[in-house]
């Protein structure tokens, strides 16, 4: 199995918002990152991934299997990591061992047990009254203790403090170790995406920008820095983006070698960060539509 899940042609329509046949892979044994702005369609992706918001159209499919047929199945291999526990929030973490685990195939109680206590999660108090980096962990250990094969988190690092994200990170190349596993997490952290991710999706108004290798973002993108005078209608065409200002301009783009010919020692080219290259895309991406 390449992929561990696989969306062809998804469509969905919300109030003012709308994906519009969306094709997204995700690859096995692997960590993918998936950014975008706020509203961009990270959690409603996500959501059409979990079966927790049906798609009006388009195919679903999560190790090999459809929702219609192997929900259960499904459910059973994936980890869902999210804060805002309406499943579980009055509950404590004695009570989750107790009545959560039997719900799944493997649940290893030892496991839950030994991520408690590395996340110094208190086990009498209701899961509600938990702050939000808590409820994260409270979340992650769930996922990690049933074993799940494919781990989907929608910002397991937000509202966690620096040592504690840190940590998470650590455990996610942990769990990546045996190579089975594979995990999809969203963020607006891109450093931690250029700590731990093999590869990046970048979303803008429900629309899959690109899906690439980091190592490729990173040979493939640079920053441009220049005198306004170098621009024209023709040189502009190099730029995926340009930023003007009184000093000058600051472009993205994707065209490093012919940059680097047509305008040799008068521009600076530096290496692009991924919040550089997200804000550059988006930005044009907006210009675009
Ligand atoms: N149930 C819903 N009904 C109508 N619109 C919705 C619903 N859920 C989400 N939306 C809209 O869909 C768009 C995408 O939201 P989504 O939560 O997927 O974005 P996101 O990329 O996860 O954003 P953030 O980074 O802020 O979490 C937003 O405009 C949001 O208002």
């Amino acid at each position: 199995m390449e992929n561990v899940i696989e969306l062809r042609g998804i469509s969905k329509e919300l109030k003012a918002f709308s994906i519009d046949n969306m094709d997204l892979q995700i690859k096995q044994g692997f960590v993918t990152g998936f950014i975008g702005a706020n509203g961009a369609g990270k959690s409603t992706t996500m959501k059409l991934m979990m079966n927790l918001l049906q798609a009006d159209a388009g195919e679903i499919n999560v190790f090999g299997l459809d929702y219609a047929n192997h929900e259960k199945e499904i459910k059973d291999r994936i980890g869902f990591v999210y804060d805002s526990n309406v499943l579980y929030g009055s509950l404590n973490l004695k009570d989750i061992s107790r009545i959560v685990a039997p719900a799944y195939k493997r649940w290893n109680s030892k496991q839950f047990k030994a991520y408690m206590d590395q996340f110094e999660l208190p086990s009498n108090k209701p899961i509600k009254k938990f702050s939000k980096g808590m409820q994260m962990k409270a979340s992650l250990a769930i996922a990690l203790s049933h074993d799940a094969e494919f781990i989907i988190m929608d910002e397991p690092t937000a509202g966690l403090d620096p040592t504690s994200r840190r940590e998470l990170l650590d455990i996610f190349q942990d769990v990546m170790v045996d190579g089975k596993r594979t995990i999809f997490f969203s963020t607006h952290i891109t450093s931690d995406l250029e700590r731990i991710a093999d590869y990046i999706v970048l979303i803008d108004q429900g629309e899959i920008l690109f899906h690439k290798p980091i190592y490729e973002l990173q040979e493939q993108y640079a920053l441009v820095k220049g005198s306004t005078d170098l621009l024209d209608r023709d040189t502009e065409e190099n730029f995926i983006k340009i930023d003007r200002s009184s000093t000058g301009f600051q472009a993205l783009t994707d065209k490093v070698e012919e940059v680097k010919k047509l305008f040799g020692d008068h521009v600076i080219i530096e290496e692009a960060s991924l919040e550089e290259i997200m804000v550059y895309m988006k930005a044009a991406n907006r210009q675009d539509n």
